[in-house]
């Protein structure tokens, strides 16, 4: 094949996702985007399985603040605990969590040109008490964070009293808004790392997570 009928070779392979289109323009919209059922019921219960098995292992740690390189301990600023999650050695529920997020990792590059090269999860548990106060993704001096993900794995009755809602702080007409998003299981939301602020308000029953970001190297 020559080069411009490899060109067209790949157009006619690119198929339309409306979820991941429906996620792109949510991103460019609003900034952020919720996507409800990202993972089913049962992809739910299998990453969370996993999630607290790591945990009874104690291989959680008291997250930091600021990057691997400049650790301080803040207990007045975030309560959670987090476990790397180390995609080379992921076992079948992670695999799972991984495909979906590279899927929508391709789309996004085939798609809009971000540029996502790398990225980074982690596994989080917030204890009963716990929160993490009003910030910035990037402010852990890391500018190749592009976009943020945060993915929910709580138990199916999860209910709103059980606190720790996501605030997502906007502007919007030159007024700042606050948008609260419960940590519903299955669902995901993603916003860009590098404009909106953002906390999770104290917790009120153990919350359970997985966050990432994508990065452009
Ligand atoms: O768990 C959430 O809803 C957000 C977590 C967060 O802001 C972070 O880990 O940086
Ligand atoms: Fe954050």
């Amino acid at each position: 094949m020559d080069s411009s009928s490899s060109e067209l070779f790949e157009q006619l392979e690119f198929k339309e996702n409306p979820l991941f289109e429906k996620i792109i323009s949510g991103l460019l919209e609003d900034q952020y985007c919720i996507v409800e059922d990202f993972f089913d019921s049962e992809e739910v219960r299998k990453i969370r399985t996993i999630l607290l098995n790591k945990y009874e292992e104690e291989r959680f740690k008291k997250a930091a603040i600021g990057n691997r390189v400049n650790e301080t301990i803040e207990k007045a600023v975030r309560g959670d605990f987090i476990m790397w999650i180390n995609e080379s050695d992921a076992g079948e529920a992670e695999q799972l969590f991984f495909g979906k997020i590279n899927a929508l990792i391709e789309y996004l590059n085939k798609t809009c040109f971000l540029g996502i090269l790398q990225k980074e999860f982690h596994y989080a548990i917030y204890p009963e008490g716990t929160f993490y106060k009003r910030h910035l993704d990037t402010f852990q001096n890391d500018d190749r964070r592009k976009l943020s993900l945060v993915c929910y794995l709580n138990d199916e009755d999860w209910k709103p009293e059980n606190g720790g809602e996501l605030v997502i702080y906007k502007e919007e007409n030159g007024v700042e808004v606050a948008k609260s998003i419960y940590p519903f299981p299955g669902r995901v939301v993603i916003f860009e790392s590098q404009v909106l602020e953002h906390e999770v308000k104290p917790v009120k029953t153990t919350r359970l997570s997985i966050t990432g970001w994508l990065k452009t190297r």
